[in-house]
């Protein structure tokens, strides 16, 4: 193996290591400039100014003239970038690398004020500002990590009574002084967690990236309402479901596909001959249609969701960290990891806060206006879902239709990715050489084994060199075809890291979102979707309802879609109604007819009479 030395010499300026320590710690002193709180208007009044501001710098074309030179190929040159823009959090070990993302010295200048406005919006809003305008709610996650931040005691109390609950209860469950009624193992092995969006994906990005090889509870997930995948879920537990806690999550506590998975694992547990109420635990907000339920029925515990804490950024309230203690997670360390991350990225120097880093490579590769999407590729297996993740709290956050000022912007980011090297056998070919529309985001795990367990499978070189090999191959393969990309690295997948890491991506996201002027904190387009859901569940009842009363009236009579929808009166949903009636059949739903008129009425049957081709011969 090359000496260190030999390594060193590619790059002229350095000696070895202890030279590179000094370089690359020379030019990133750690003192965070302690930015002057000024008593700054409502995050509104800010939203203006940076809104005035942003005819002069929202600019697109003023960046594509800045990206008209191409991006800096020269290696002494590309070093000298590294060096000067590396972003260093020693006590963290976590570092970004925006070097290979081409922004100007003129566009980092033109943004300063943009980052100005950020800086003091994001100190509203942690001081308890109504950041939510929309749906007129402070926005209050940071305050999680370090309750005195919150704007009053009664929330200091609420935040630092639930994390001691929470930590009570879990130590409580794995010790087994809180156990199932009558199981086998006398104690929970399992957790059946019940929710879905942020309600899941924060959970399941933390299980997969921290659960050990043992927890003491294993965790599974029903995070749909897919009733094939509800049944495979209860199928798996078989009988440890007597040894199942159940925890529905859900900060509403009435999104219908969370309640539909309740009732069908209450239904599993009925079956079983199982008291769900011992082994079901709720996290909602106080007062919700889950909270009321879970305290008439008696289940084993419920923890609070509050709400000035949305979904996607809910990870560390009980949302995640139950979860994650009850698989034996260090939950504070967690807490610790996203708190430093904060503090950091409450710097208003550019250059010394991560997430305004992140924000600017953001802005400058996607022209502001999302113009390439985020290919997020952790080099880690237990990063797996970390894109999965992002795309809820990026793509919730940023995809926007209006800016805060009512102009309709439909802002967003494109969130994908899943891990490398496995993906560089998937799609990598298209994004070295295919359609240039996104950046990539590595990141990147420097230890690749716990010590001790390393093992050369040739000599000199282990699994781990050809996974550093792959991302920092793929990383330069990508950028000599002018593909531009940000590294983030770690120096282990830890609690503290990955709870860095999302704080990292929350403060990014937020700043992001105050430089192109929108609210990350509320989701509208959400609430369409599920009203449109509503009314095909409505017109399915009204197709039932006409369909038994067909079938009352004359058994042998076989409506026509037309009439149908006529007697439906919905003529023009003619399409739905089929639809509605195919899944039906393909369920093989007989109509059962009102009382005791009339026979079962097979929609098979009366599918067979209803083919398109005929309805339009
Ligand atoms: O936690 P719940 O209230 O059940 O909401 C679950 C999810 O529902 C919607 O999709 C929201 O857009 C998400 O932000 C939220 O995480």
């Amino acid at each position: 193996m090359a000496s260190l030395s030999g390594l060193c010499s590619s790059f002229p300026s350095l000696k070895p290591n202890n030279k590179i320590g000094a370089e690359l710690s020379s030019f990133r002193k750690d003192s965070l400039a302690v930015s002057s709180r000024s008593n700054s208007s409502f995050k509104h009044s800010v939203a203006r100014e940076v809104s005035a501001d942003l005819s002069k710098t929202n600019d697109v074309a003023g960046l594509k003239k800045a990206k008209q030179g191409g991006l800096e190929k020269d290696p002494k040159a590309l070093w000298r970038r590294y060096v000067d823009w590396l972003y260093q959090h020693k006590e963290l070990g976590l570092y970004l690398d925006v070097s290979r993302i081409g922004f100007s010295d003129e566009f980092v200048s033109e943004m300063e004020p943009r980052f100005q406005a950020a800086f003091k919006a994001m100190q509203e809003l942690e001081r308890g500002a109504v950041a939510n305008p929309d749906e007129g709610r402070m926005v209050g996650h940071y305050w999680l990590r370090n309750a005195k931040l919150a704007p009053n005691p009664f929330l200091q109390v609420q935040i630092d009574k639930t994390l001691a609950a929470i930590c009570d209860f879990a130590d409580s469950v794995i010790s087994g002084k809180i156990k199932p009624p009558s199981s086998p193992e006398g104690r929970f092995t399992q957790i059946l967690s019940v929710g879905i969006g942020g309600s899941a994906l924060g959970p399941q990005f933390v299980a997969e990236a921290l659960a050990p090889d043992n927890p003491p509870l294993k965790i599974r997930f029903i995070d749909n309402t897919d009733p094939a995948g509800i049944d495979h879920q209860i199928a798996q537990l078989g009988p440890e479901l007597a040894s199942t806690l159940v925890i529905v999550i859900s900060k509403s506590g009435g999104t219908p596909e969370t309640r539909n998975g309740l009732l069908e694992v209450q239904k599993a547990f009925r079956e079983a001959g199982l008291d769900f109420a011992k082994q079901g635990v709720a996290i909602t907000q106080e007062n919700s249609l889950l909270d009321n339920t879970a305290r008439i029925e008696g289940w084993v515990a419920r923890f609070p969701m509050f709400d000035w804490v949305g979904g996607r950024t809910s990870e560390m309230s009980a949302v995640g960290l139950l979860p994650a203690a009850l698989q034996g997670v260090d939950i504070r360390e967690m807490l610790v990891g996203a708190s430093m991350m904060d503090e950091a990225t409450r710097s208003t120097v550019l250059r010394k806060n991560p997430a305004a880093l992140l924000a600017l490579c953001w802005y400058w590769a996607t022209d502001g206006i999302g113009s390439k999407d985020m290919v997020v590729l952790p080099y880690k297996d237990s990063l797996l879902l970390f894109s999965r993740y992002l795309q809820q709290l990026v793509m919730e956050s940023l995809g926007k239709e209006f800016d805060l000022d009512g102009n309709r912007v439909n802002q967003g980011i494109s969130v994908y990715g899943n891990k490398g090297s496995t993906d560089q056998h998937a799609y990598i070919q298209q994004l070295r050489e295919g359609v240039h529309n996104f950046f990539v985001t590595f990141i990147e795990v420097l230890r690749d084994r716990p010590p001790g367990h390393d093992w050369e499978l040739e000599p000199g070189v282990t699994c781990g060199d050809y996974l550093f090999g792959m991302l920092q191959g793929t990383r330069s393969a990508l950028y000599a075809n002018n593909r531009e990309s940000i590294t983030v690295t770690v120096q282990e997948v830890t609690p503290r890291s990955v709870g860095a890491l999302i704080a990292l991506y929350e403060r990014a996201v937020g700043i992001y979102a105050s430089l192109v002027n929108i609210n990350a904190y509320h989701q509208p387009g959400v609430e369409a979707g599920k009203k449109a859901a509503g009314e095909v569940l409505a017109l399915q009842k009204r197709v039932l309802a006409v369909l038994n009363e067909a079938s009352c009236e004359d058994p042998a009579e076989s409506l026509t879609l037309q009439e149908i929808a006529d007697r439906c009166h919905a003529p023009d949903d003619i399409e739905m109604i089929y639809k509605i009636i195919e899944h039906m059949a393909a369920n093989d739903r007989a109509l059962i007819a009102e009382g005791d008129c009339g026979s079962p009425y097979s929609l098979k049957v009366f599918l067979g009479e209803c083919n398109v081709d005929e309805l339009y011969a």
